[in-house]
Order: structure tokens, then C-alpha cells, then sequence
């Protein structure tokens, strides 16, 4: 996720300060934007970039040369130097372009006139990012890109990269296992969790990829994609059976790994490998994500036995979260709440949980327990998501990187269709065979009648 590390925070506040210009409430706002608002902004950002520039003390003291030259050549008075400007690009949801800082100047000064630029500009947000050492890039946003969400065109998904939802500066979030392994997406009932799985597993089940599911909600969330599943379970006790499979299965593929570390001295360097993608392709292990649905019932527990069960359970996602990486095995983890309360092993298994996701939450506990050790600002953020807007949530990792984003509808049907077409896609992996679900056969078309009914005449 380099772009969520390199963009400086400045969107998730000024996005809940409601954005300025009139013309960004328009019904159709990005049709309205595009067509009469672009030219506007940037006839306004060429006349005035000097001066706003200025007011933003964006500008530096010209050098000793250019004081002679503009003093030689013209009776103009000396101004200060703003960074240099390059090419304004339209996008689809307003403008970008790029600054060439001034010597002693940072990034972080431009991120902080961030609101200022918006208000002078007229757009609804503005973002800064790093591009390299010296140049940044500001995307002006024209109008709030998550009230209706609109993936752009070009965000496809490659292997084990997702564009699961809408960044608040219009580029797509991406869910990229390869980067952020482990995941834990938090939010209240109706805040629009299940629709971001949704998005993931449509997204993974066009991929050569095993889909494991544990969803102790009796499998309403999971099950409608059982088609592509390679394994299911839908309580507890079936999960206390699937996962030291799945510890097993990443045990072997260690051995795997570490079969191929103790072969002839003489290999090349690079055959020697750390993790399955060092692997030769035809060796190489189907990667595995585990989507757990409703984590805190994992942790739930009424007897003594049960007790047992759950710290055994519990160990285990550690491990997977701790060494599945290597293996190629990810964890996509999901709940309600998911804090120290829950017992032994929750809080340990949350810092494995690098990517973080957090939906509406009923209070600011549950809202630290995903964004705690990211940012405050990050926390402040999600409590301040309105029901009104299921699917809206901040996403972050712990590297301290956080962005607002929204998933675009997708219906449940639309999601399952898309598994029972790639149904042939399921791996072969024999360990997860008896934990295959049972994929229900819709109602067969009940068929025309042999014999054509005929009206009773008199
Ligand atoms: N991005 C979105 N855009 C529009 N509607 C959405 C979006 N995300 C979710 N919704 C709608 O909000 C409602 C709740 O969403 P969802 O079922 O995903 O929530 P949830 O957090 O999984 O709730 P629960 O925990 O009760 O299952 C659904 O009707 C869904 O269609």
C-alpha cells in the first residue's frame, strides 16, 4: 500500500469539513465537475498560482542571480519563488498536478496548507503525495467521490491485488495480500462489513487461489459463495477441526520451502528461497485466504471444554498469522469488536493483523481496537461515519497510513453468481477436501406439461 503510506493525511479531515465550492453539490456532481467546474478551477489555478502560493507561504526567497536578472531586465519588483508547477492533468474527478519543491521546502508544508489550497481552488478536497525526493503531487478533488461510488475504469484487479473500495482522493483501495498479508476489518451490525468481503472474495475468486471460510454467523455470509470455496466451516467445533489443517497444510509447505534450501551447493543464489514465490512456478502452492467472519465467536466459551477448545483455536490463527505469509496462506479477519477482552490471545493475534479496516463503530473502544496504534485522527475518523452511509471506513496499516474509502454496491446475488461461475477455478488441495462445502443445487425449472390443457367447452 505505498500510496496510503506516502499520502500525507490531509483528506479524512477536510472531506468531514463538507468540502467548499457550490457547484460540488450538484445532483450529478461528477458529470457537473467535469464539464463546467474543470475548466473554471483550472483557468483559476493558472491566473492565481502565484499569489495563493504565495498567501500559503509556499514560496521561497529568490535567488541572488534572478534578483539581477529580473532587476536588469524588467522594472518589475522581485517576488518570491513558488515551487515550480508541472503540467495540469484532468481526471475524472478533477485535476492533478505535480510541484517541484524549492530547496529547504518539504512536503509536509504543502500538506499543511492543504485546506487553503482547496478553499482558493474551489474544490471539495485536496490531497498531497510523495512522487520522489523533491516533487509532490496535488490532487484537487472536485466533489465527494464516496457518496456515490464509481470505481475507476482502469482499477483491475491483478493476482492477490484487489480494488476493493474508493479512496476519499478518488484512486481505488487496493487489498494487496503480497504487501499486507493479514488483515482485520472491524465494524458495527449494518456498518457494511459483509459487503467488503463481498467485494474480496468476488474479487479472489476469479484468481487461482483457495477460498477457506470459517463464518460462525451458521455460514449466512460465506455460504452463498460455497461454490468457490475449497473449504467451510460454519461453527466453531468444525473450526476447531479446520484449522489445524490448515496449520498442517502451512507446515508442509515450510518443508517445502526448506527441501528446496538443502539442495547441491552449487545453486544460484536466487533459486534459493525464503517463501513459496521463490519457488519454481510448477512447485509452487496455491495461496490460501482465510476469511473468518464473526472472529468473537471463536472466543466465546460456556464450559470448561469448550475453554480448551478456544485457546487451542486461537494458538493456531496466531501461527497462521504469524508464519503463513512464507507459506502463502492469508488471513482476512472480521468482526464486531475484537479486543482484550474477548481472553488470552486476542490482543497478540490482533497485532498480526497488520491491514486494518474499520467500518461505523458503536464506540470509540471498538474504533481503537482497529485504529489505535495507527493514528488518533484515524480513530476520530471512524467515529464520525453516519450510519446513513453503510460501506464508508477507514482503512489504514500499522505503518501509520490512513484513508477514508467506500466499497462500491455489489449485490449478494451479483457476488455469487460470480463463484458458481468460477467454481472451476477450486484448487486442488486434498487436506481441504472434507471440509468442502456442499454447494445446494438451485430449483430445477419444473418442466412444460407432456400433456397441453385444454379449456372444458360445453
Ligand atoms: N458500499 C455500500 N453502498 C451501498 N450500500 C451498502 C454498502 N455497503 C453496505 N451497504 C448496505 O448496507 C446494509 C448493511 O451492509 P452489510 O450487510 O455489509 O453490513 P454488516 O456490517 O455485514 O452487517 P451485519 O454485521 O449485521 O451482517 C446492506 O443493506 C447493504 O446493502
Amino acid at each position: 500500500m505505498t500510496d496510503l503510506t506516502t499520502l500525507l493525511e490531509v483528506g479524512g479531515p477536510l472531506a468531514a469539513l463538507g468540502g467548499g465550492a457550490a457547484y460540488a453539490r450538484a445532483k450529478h456532481p461528477g458529470v457537473y465537475w467535469s464539464t463546467v467546474g474543470l475548466p473554471v478551477t483550472t483557468a483559476r489555478l493558472l491566473s492565481s498560482y502565484g499569489s495563493v502560493m504565495e498567501a500559503c507561504g509556499l514560496t521561497v526567497a529568490p535567488s541572488r542571480l534572478r534578483m539581477l536578472a529580473v532587476q536588469a531586465t524588467t522594472r518589475r519588483e522581485v517576488r518570491p519563488v513558488p515551487p515550480r508547477r508541472g503540467i495540469i492533468r484532468p481526471t475524472a474527478t478533477g485535476l492533478r498536478l505535480r510541484l517541484r519543491l524549492a530547496p529547504g521546502q518539504e512536503p509536509a508544508d504543502v500538506a499543511a496548507s492543504a485546506e487553503r489550497l482547496r478553499h482558493a481552488w474551489g474544490g471539495h478536497a485536496v490531497y498531497v503525495s510523495i512522487v520522489k525526493p523533491g516533487v509532490v503531487e496535488l490532487r484537487l478533488v472536485g466533489f465527494d467521490v464516496l457518496r456515490r461510488v464509481r470505481m475507476p475504469r482502469k482499477s483491475t484487479a491483478r493476482f492477490l491485488k484487489i480494488p476493493v473500495a474508493l479512496r476519499e482522493d478518488a484512486m481505488p483501495f487496493v487489498r494487496d495480500y503480497r504487501t499486507i498479508p493479514h488483515q482485520l476489518t472491524l465494524g458495527a451490525t449494518l456498518s457494511g462489513k459483509s459487503m467488503y468481503l463481498r467485494h474480496l472474495v468476488a474479487g479472489l475468486a476469479r484468481q487461482p487461489v483457495a477460498l477457506v471460510g470459517i463464518d460462525c454467523k451458521r455460514g449466512v455470509e460465506l455460504a452463498p459463495f460455497a461454490a468457490r470455496l475449497s473449504a467451510l466451516a460454519t461453527d466453531p467445533e468444525q473450526a476447531a477441526e479446520l484449522l489445524p489443517v490448515l496449520v498442517r497444510e502451512m507446515e508442509d509447505r515450510y518443508d517445502l520451502i526448506k527441501s528446496r534450501q538443502g539442495i547441491a551447493p552449487d545453486t544460484p543464489d536466487e533459486e534459493i528461497t525464503s517463501d513459496v514465490w521463490g519457488l519454481p512456478e510448477g512447485e509452487r502452492p496455491t495461496p490460501v485466504v482465510l476469511f473468518v467472519d464473526e472472529v468473537a465467536e471463536l472466543f466465546l466459551t460456556a464450559t470448561k471444554k469448550e475453554e480448551e477448545r478456544r485457546d487451542e483455536m486461537v494458538t493456531q490463527l496466531i501461527r497462521l498469522a504469524q508464519l503463513g505469509r512464507a507459506a502463502g496462506i492469508y488471513l482476512e479477519v472480521c468482526g464486531q469488536r475484537f479486543g482484550a477482552e474477548l481472553g488470552k490471545g486476542a490482543t497478540m493475534l490482533r497485532a498480526q493483523l497488520t491491514g486494518r479496516v474499520c467500518h461505523r463503530v458503536n464506540d470509540e473502544a471498538s474504533a481503537k481496537m482497529a485504529l489505535g496504534d495507527i493514528a488518533p485522527e484515524a480513530v476520530a475518523a471512524a467515529c464520525a461515519i453516519a450510519p446513513e452511509r453503510p460501506g464508508l471506513a477507514v482503512a489504514g496499516d500499522t505503518s501509520g497510513g490512513w484513508s477514508r474509502i467506500r466499497t462500491p454496491y455489489l449485490s449478494l446475488g451479483d457476488a455469487a453468481d460470480i463463484c458458481r461461475s468460477s467454481a472451476h477455478l477450486v484448487p486442488a488441495l486434498p487436506a481441504l477436501a472434507p471440509f468442502r462445502p456442499d454447494v445446494p443445487v438451485p430449483p430445477a425449472e419444473s418442466p412444460a406439461p407432456v400433456v397441453q390443457p385444454r379449456p372444458v367447452t360445453g
